[in-house]
């Protein structure tokens, strides 16, 4: 059903042009339309009044559910969700406020959430019901902007096709197989930072922009068997594409704002023409078509020989193409859903384990010897990457890594249809957000130091899956249910790899080590300024 604002904002813009028409032809006969858009402007004050002011205190069927105190009917509780470190202040609240496992707070004008604390409406939400709660529209709006997909992202349907045709490419066994080209690529970076400190020893390594170049190039050869080659090529004109899209794929703040009042994306799917225009629009369409020519080369490629990956072609194009089941457009569209949702996610991972070892030396020397004991120099590339898998330590910090920093530390999610969530009647359209870096830390589930970072805890037969949590929902830096991020055993074996050929090369001391865990504000658990660090080079 329309939001009042969906249909007042057309009705109003109606009247407004109507009034103008007539000012401008007939400005005796203005009387009527002028008092229609006075209606108008009271019924929009009227309609403030009822969301803002008396929605919230007697209207609201969570009237009876605990809100943190100091909420304004302008900002809500704002001042206690803000992006940038959210979860200490969200800890707070969930400590401190009475709830059985749900809080109720206000986003700006009023916006009513529903904040999920309790391990048990996890579960009910991603094994007892998955389908009643789906991605809200900012984050449909955000994969549209990057796919052709008309700012819908997929049915139910189709993105049922899309998991169960997609699986295959995924697994840890296929993973396994790409790992050699994963290894590869991490081996290039650490011989270019190699001999940009033979140049000068004292120079200190800004690891984000290597870091993000090493991902395009691995996210290229792992999704689409195409080496970008940004590595290599510093200015070339791919890296800066990449660059924009990954800055400004999120949409401006504005227009996800205005999105929780009113659905823009008819007028969006409408004017996007237009944004193809836009220097953000121009980048996407230039990566889009060199995804299709990969594409296209590998339909060809199939039609005249009847398989890919006997060839070894192991890419997850060249799955997706074999499926049979993707046409053109929609395997260009999964390129450009993996390119983004792959290389930031696992290097802001990566940044997050630098910055760890960095600030940890015995960690750091422990992860080194069990690297260079487990893979030595001589190994070949083939066999590295697997044996990587098989070190415990280095499988515990990476694990440690994306438990304590996971890339999305508040989970919006919005109710599809009506349901109940702890026996609550949940009505459809709800805004629900997971706390998910609460669970990640919380002590309950974890044990007394589950808000440290110690990697120590995955170590050990039954500890190396669990992390020695008590419930299978408590790590949910990849989500759960249905929508559980479909990348994350690469994202796993990406982190593995980059970490072990940075560690095993370099002892790392970081230059910034007071400012680089400074969170950027922003819905993304991330460093404002990333990693600076000052390399010795390690020689094995
Ligand atoms: C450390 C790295 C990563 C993190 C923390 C991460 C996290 C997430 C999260 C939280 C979701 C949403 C789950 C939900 O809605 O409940 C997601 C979805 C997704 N991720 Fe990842 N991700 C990572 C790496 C990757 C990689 C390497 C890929 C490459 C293919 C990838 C592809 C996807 C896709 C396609 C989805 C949408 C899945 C769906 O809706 O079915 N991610 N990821």
């Amino acid at each position: 059903m329309p939001t009042f604002l969906e249909i007042w904002l057309p009705l109003w813009a109606c009247t407004s042009s109507a009034l103008l028409f007539k000012y401008l032809t007939d400005p005796s006969g203005a009387k009527p339309v002028t008092t229609l858009l006075t209606l108008e402007l009271c019924s929009l004050g009227l309609w403030a009044i009822y969301w803002m002011i008396l929605y919230p205190s007697y209207f609201t069927p969570f009237r009876h559910l605990p809100t943190p105190p100091g909420r304004s009917w302008l900002y809500g509780n704002r001042n206690k969700f803000i992006p940038d470190n959210a979860w200490e202040d969200v800890r707070t609240v969930i400590e401190t406020l009475p709830n059985n496992g749900l809080i109720r707070y206000y986003e700006a004008f009023s916006r009513e959430v529903l904040l999920v604390t309790n391990i048990e409406a996890i579960k009910e939400m991603n094994s007892v019901k998955p389908f009643d709660f789906g991605h809200p529209k900012q984050v449909k709006y955000m994969l549209g902007r990057i796919t052709s997909s008309k700012f819908n992202f997929l049915s139910e349907h189709g993105h049922k096709l899309f998991r169960k045709h997609l699986r295959p490419a995924f697994t840890v066994t296929h993973t396994k197989k790409l790992m050699p080209a994963m290894w590869k690529k991490s081996g290039e970076m650490v011989r270019i930072i190699e001999t940009e400190l033979q140049r000068n020893p004292e120079t200190v390594i800004d690891f984000r922009d290597y870091i993000r170049r090493v991902m395009w190039d691995t996210s290229g050869v792992v999704m689409m068997g195409h080496d970008f080659q940004t590595l290599g090529d510093p200015d070339g004109g791919i890296r800066d594409r990449f660059a924009k899209l990954l800055a400004e794929f999120s949409g401006p703040a504005w227009i996800r704002l205005i999105m929780y009042y009113i659905d823009l994306r008819p007028i969006l799917t409408f004017l996007s023409p237009l944004f193809m225009k836009t220097s953000l629009g121009r980048s996407l369409n230039y990566i889009r078509h060199n995804i299709w020519q990969v594409v296209a080369q590998k339909e060809d490629k199939f039609r005249k020989t009847g398989s890919l990956q006997k060839y070894d072609d192991l890419d997850i194009t060249s799955v997706s193409v074999e499926s049979g089941i993707f046409p053109t457009s929609e395997l260009i569209d999964n390129g450009m859903l993996f390119l983004t949702a792959g290389p930031n996610s696992t290097g802001t991972a990566i940044e997050w384990a630098l910055y760890e070892l960095g600030r940890r030396p015995e960690m750091q020397k422990r992860l080194r010897s069990e690297i260079i004991d487990g893979c030595p120099v001589s190994m070949a590339a083939d066999e590295i990457g697997p044996k990587l898998q098989s070190l415990p330590y280095l499988s515990a910090v990476c694990n440690e890594v994306i438990r304590c920093y996971p890339f999305v530390p508040l989970s919006p999610k919005v109710v599809e249809k009506d349901t109940t969530l702890l026996g609550e009647r949940v009505p459809k359209d709800t805004a629900i957000q997971v706390a998910v870096e609460f669970f990640n830390r919380d002590t309950k589930l974890w044990g007394p130091d589950g808000d440290e970072f110690n990697p120590d805890r995955w170590l050990g037969e039954d500890a190396s899956t669990t992390g020695g949590a008590i419930s299978n929902f408590a790590m949910l830096s990849f989500g759960a249910g249905p929508n559980i991020c479909i990348g994350q055993n690469q994202a796993r074996a990406m982190l593995a790899c980059l970490v072990a050929a940075i560690v095993r090369r370099f002892d790392i001391q970081l230059a910034n080590a007071e400012t680089a865990g400074k969170l950027r504000p922003a819905p993304f658990k991330k460093s404002e300024e990333g990693i600076m660090a000052k390399l010795k080079i390690v020689n094995v």
